[in-house]
């Protein structure tokens, strides 16, 4: 039979290490996908700087729509990032009835319910694996693996840049600055790193996640998005004290009143397998009703580990390319007919534990200020703890909560009212706190 041709769009971390894996594993694959898969054309800005990638065979251009619109070309792979012109491309490429593999986070959780839709219309396929959780197979886990389930919520470390950051801030005491530039250096980063460093990325990936576990659409615009950059090393070696890991999270879960979606930094207890996910590897915990809790882990990011996401997706593609487009499991798991319009919370309506640290003056008095508060608000102490600052400011102590599960609405107005205590004298830090251990 015939070889399948691929068209490629991008040859930076992921492209290049798609070439690379097709060719390495190229026998293995075509046992497997029942014909070869070979990459005929390929687009990129840089084809000048393409090191020692072997093109041979392979009819090179800047132009990715004529890769788009070459006849020849059955999937499109996207590899390219961004929302323009990544979209306009993959739409175009649906629109000739061309199937659609891509890594793109960014694209499928803003532009999926359209893309999707006309893939349907189209009766092509898109597939991303690659767009979370790098080589970590998280999108046919959930998709089929866990189809029998009803899934309550699922938890994740879904951005290896950032888990990259901390893990080498705690370990080593790196500079923060000094560590972005390596994961840019090692192309684990967006693009932009901003999308890394303040959640944007994570948030991409939860949005996607929520979708094929609840069967809701893509709704980028309701996550709650907190990143990185503002936890402190003092946080970090309060909550080690405390026997707990800081960890960025994003969180899906079902409650009665509805979906929650938060992607923010989280203490997490350090006996838990997901809070000793360390580096550029990530994990994701889902909890279904069948099958109880579900880890999975591996590289969330890099060349090779993410490549190997694209090509199983190009494989399935190529198995299910003859099959009638109805018997095709669906793009967001669920049928596309059959989405819910559960609501998503806002953040106010969210409920967690807390951690909180507050710089007081030292003096009596103080705690019960700030406990009669607490109280007010309905907030219960679960443990609670004094320190001397690390500035040596000896009129000062830093006092470390940690909270019962509450509204965050509740704790809002808690905080404020503590700020107001003249003996508060530095902004109160909050960081939510998950125990992830009930459905
Ligand atoms: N780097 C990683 O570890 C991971 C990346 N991703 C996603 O994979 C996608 C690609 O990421 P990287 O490979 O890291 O990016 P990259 O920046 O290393 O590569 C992008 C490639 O696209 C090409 N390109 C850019 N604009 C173009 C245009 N208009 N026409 C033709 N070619 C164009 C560039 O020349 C380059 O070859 C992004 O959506 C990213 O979010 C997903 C998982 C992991
Ligand atoms: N920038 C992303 C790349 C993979 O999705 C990350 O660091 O996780
Ligand atoms: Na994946």
């Amino acid at each position: 039979m015939q070889p399948v041709n691929v068209g490629l769009l991008g040859l930076g971390t992921v492209g290049s290490g798609t070439v690379r894996v097709l060719a390495r594993n190229h026998d293995e694959i075509a046992r497997r996908a029942g014909r070869g898969i070979k990459i005929t054309h390929a687009a990129a800005r840089n084809l000048n700087d393409l090191g020692d990638l072997d093109l041979r065979g392979v009819r090179l251009t800047e132009d990715a729509a004529a890769v788009v619109n070459d006849p020849e070309i059955d999937i499109v792979v996207e590899l390219i990032g961004g929302l323009s012109p990544a979209r306009e491309l993959v739409l175009a490429a649906i629109e000739q009835g061309k199937h659609v593999v891509t890594a793109n986070k960014a694209l499928i959780a803003l532009h999926g319910n359209e893309i999707f839709a006309k893939a349907q219309e189209k009766g092509v396929m898109v597939a991303f694996e690659a767009a979370v959780a790098g080589g970590i197979p998280i999108i046919k886990a959930i998709r089929e693996g866990l189809a029998g389930n009803r899934i309550e919520w699922l938890a994740g470390i879904i951005n290896g840049t950032g888990n990259f950051i901390l893990t080498e801030m705690r370990d080593k005491g790196r500079d923060f600055a000094d560590v972005l530039a390596e994961a840019q250096s090692l192309g684990y980063a967006e693009a932009d790193p901003t999308f890394d460093i303040e959640g944007i990325d994570a948030a991409h990936k939860l949005t996607i996640l929520a979708s094929i576990a609840f069967g809701v659409p893509l709704q980028f615009d309701k996550v709650y998005t907190e990143g990185i950059s503002a936890i402190s090393r003092e946080d970090v070696s309060y909550a080690n004290a405390l026997g707990y890991r800081i960890k960025h999270l994003g969180v899906a879960r079902r409650t009665p009143a509805g979906i929650e979606l938060r992607v923010h930094p989280t203490l997490i207890p350090e006996r838990r397998l997901i809070a000793n996910v360390d580096g550029v590897l990530n994990a994701v915990l889902v909890w279904g009703d069948a099958v109880g809790p579900t880890l999975y882990y591996g590289a969330g990011a890099g060349s090779d580990p993410t490549a190997s996401a694209v090509v199983a997706d190009l494989v399935d593609v190529v198995r299910a390319m003859t099959t009638d487009p109805e018997n095709r499991v669906p793009h967001l798991a669920f049928q596309a007919d059959a989405l819910s319009d559960i609501a998503i919370l806002p953040i106010d309506e969210v409920e967690t534990a807390f951690y909180l640290r507050l710089r007081v003056q030292d003096r009596t008095g103080v705690m019960a200020d700030i406990t009669r508060i607490l109280a007010d608000h309905e907030i219960s102490i679960e443990a609670i703890r004094q320190q001397e600052p690390d500035d040596d400011d000896d009129d000062a102590a830093d006092v470390i909560m940690l909270t019962q599960r509450v509204r965050e609405g509740n704790m809002n107005q808690a905080i404020e009212r503590i700020q107001e205590l003249t003996s508060v004298i530095r902004p109160v830090t909050r960081i939510r706190l998950e125990l992830l251990k009930q459905p």
